[in-house]
């Protein structure tokens, strides 16, 4: 088992080059020219090293819902894309709503040592709506939530909200809200407008969105409370955030790799592979998503890796499950939908996919790369170019909307604390790893 890795020429975010030296799961030198020798060397000559990603919104399955993904498949398709931390939202069953559901979710992801894996608990209990869920168990817990989540649903109530977003805001939590407002949504099924008329679906429109982000960014102002939103997806969206930082409040929201690419266009395939919630809307959509990232109006892109069974995807549109899988694609997708139409730069990739989701979260120490932090790292090959397909799905779920796409880059090398969990493009096997992780918990 390597203990020291030294990665040679790697290109930084920042565009110089330099090696990268790491022993017992700790970067000890970065940038320049190592002197030094290890068990295991990496050439990585163009190849970019950027600090491991972090996804701020994954949903994992388990418990509950094994058949779709569990922590182990979600965690070897964060490895497999590039992230070493991920966030798992609250919608399983039983409900992440209790101290006792999210240190299991905890001690799993710390078992399977693909990625470190931090529940995000349930604001209310059950998902359902009503009550406030034990928020201060799950902070106080092994598992330390920080965020709090009813993603599928929108936290409706507007009470409840508020003593949600009161709440966390003693511990600096942050509540991360699903905006669709359940009422202008009932039985929708796709973007609401023209075509939605013209494919005779139910319509999503976009004031569903928009407000309940107006609501929710006045509410955070009223408590001072810190707010994040979900998966944005119209430009009206983004205008109301531009105005709420514009006048100082507390808000972070993020874009998802899909809503930066791809159109309710799509949808006139009747594949339901292109369902999801918020649905897929216009392309004047797409390219406000896409200025926003670019001026920093959205903070972060998290995946929203929402895998399910093929029986759940291969049936009529109508009775399909909203949801696309996406952990192992985000990287290719942003390069060829942002770096690659000159809008970001890579130390911007850095910044949205690591730095900016581990700040939101409150992981401590991730989304760098420095000497003396934790050697979470990937590199990433941004001259290959390929047609995207089921052999680069590493979970359960086969649901993705880019399979037969072209995409650029590709993701070479995971290091998580130090030890590889992808190895030239390949997942490395779980009983490996999982001896990694082991060694690693023990201090090595
Ligand atoms: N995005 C989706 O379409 N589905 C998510 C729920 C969610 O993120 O709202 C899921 O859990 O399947
Ligand atoms: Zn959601
Ligand atoms: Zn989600």
């Amino acid at each position: 088992m390597s203990e020291s890795v030294l990665v040679t020429g790697a290109t930084l975010p920042s565009g110089d080059r330099g090696d990268i030296l790491i022993a017992d799961g700790i970067i000890r030198e970065l940038g320049g020219l190592s002197s030094q020798t290890a068990d295991r060397t990496i050439d990585a000559e163009g190849l970019i090293a950027l600090p491991g990603l972090v996804d701020l919104h994954t949903h994992l399955r388990e418990p509950g819902f094994e058949q779709s993904e569990t922590v182990l498949t979600g965690t070897q398709a964060a490895a497999a894309g590039g992230f070493t931390a991920v966030f798992a939202m609250a919608n399983t069953l039983p409900v992440s709503d209790t101290a006792g559901v999210v240190e299991q979710v905890y001690s799993l992801g710390k078992q399977a040592g693909y990625a470190t894996v931090r529940p995000i608990g349930a604001v209310t209990r059950g998902l359902e709506g009503e009550q406030l869920s034990e928020i201060g168990a799950m902070a106080h817990s092994r598992a330390q939530v920080r965020v709090f989540s009813d993603d599928g649903k929108c936290v409706h109530d507007s009470l409840l909200m508020r003593r949600a977003l009161e709440y966390v805001s003693t511990f600096d939590g942050v509540i991360a809200q699903h905006a669709q407002d359940p009422r202008l949504t009932e039985g929708a099924q796709m973007n609401e407008g023209a075509l939605s008329s013209e494919l005779g679906l139910k319509g999503w429109p976009a004031v569903a969105e928009e407000s309940i982000i107006a609501r929710d960014v006045l509410l955070a102002e009223h408590v001072g409370a810190r707010l994040h939103i979900c998966h944005l997806s119209t430009a009206g969206s983004v205008e109301v955030i531009r105005w709420a930082k514009a006048r100082g409040i507390n808000v972070t929201a993020e874009a998802t790799p899909h809503h930066l690419l791809l159109t309710e266009d799509l949808v006139r395939s009747y594949d339901a592979r292109y369902k999801v919630n918020p649905p897929l809307r216009r392309d004047e959509d797409v390219h406000a998503l896409r200025a926003a990232v670019a001026d920093g109006t959205i903070d972060i892109i998290a995946t929203d890796h929402a895998p399910h069974p093929s029986e759940a995807k291969e049936c009529e549109w109508d009775s399909a499950a909203f949801g696309m899988v996406g952990l192992e694609s985000a990287l290719p997708v942003v390069q060829t939908a942002l770096v690659e139409t000159g809008l970001i730069g890579w130390d911007d990739v850095a910044r949205l996919l690591s730095k900016a989701p581990a700040t939101i979260g409150g992981l401590a120490g991730a989304g760098e790369l420095r000497v003396g932090g934790v050697a979470d790292i990937t590199l990433h090959d941004p001259a290959a170019s390929s047609v995207f397909g089921l052999g680069d799905l590493a979970g359960k779920s086969l649901n993705s909307p880019f399979l037969d796409m072209t995409l650029s880059g590709s993701i070479r090398y995971t290091l998580h604390n130090g030890y590889l969990t992808v190895d030239d493009g390949a997942v490395v096997a779980a009983d490996t790893v999982a001896a990694y992780a082991a060694r690693f918990n023990e201090g090595f």
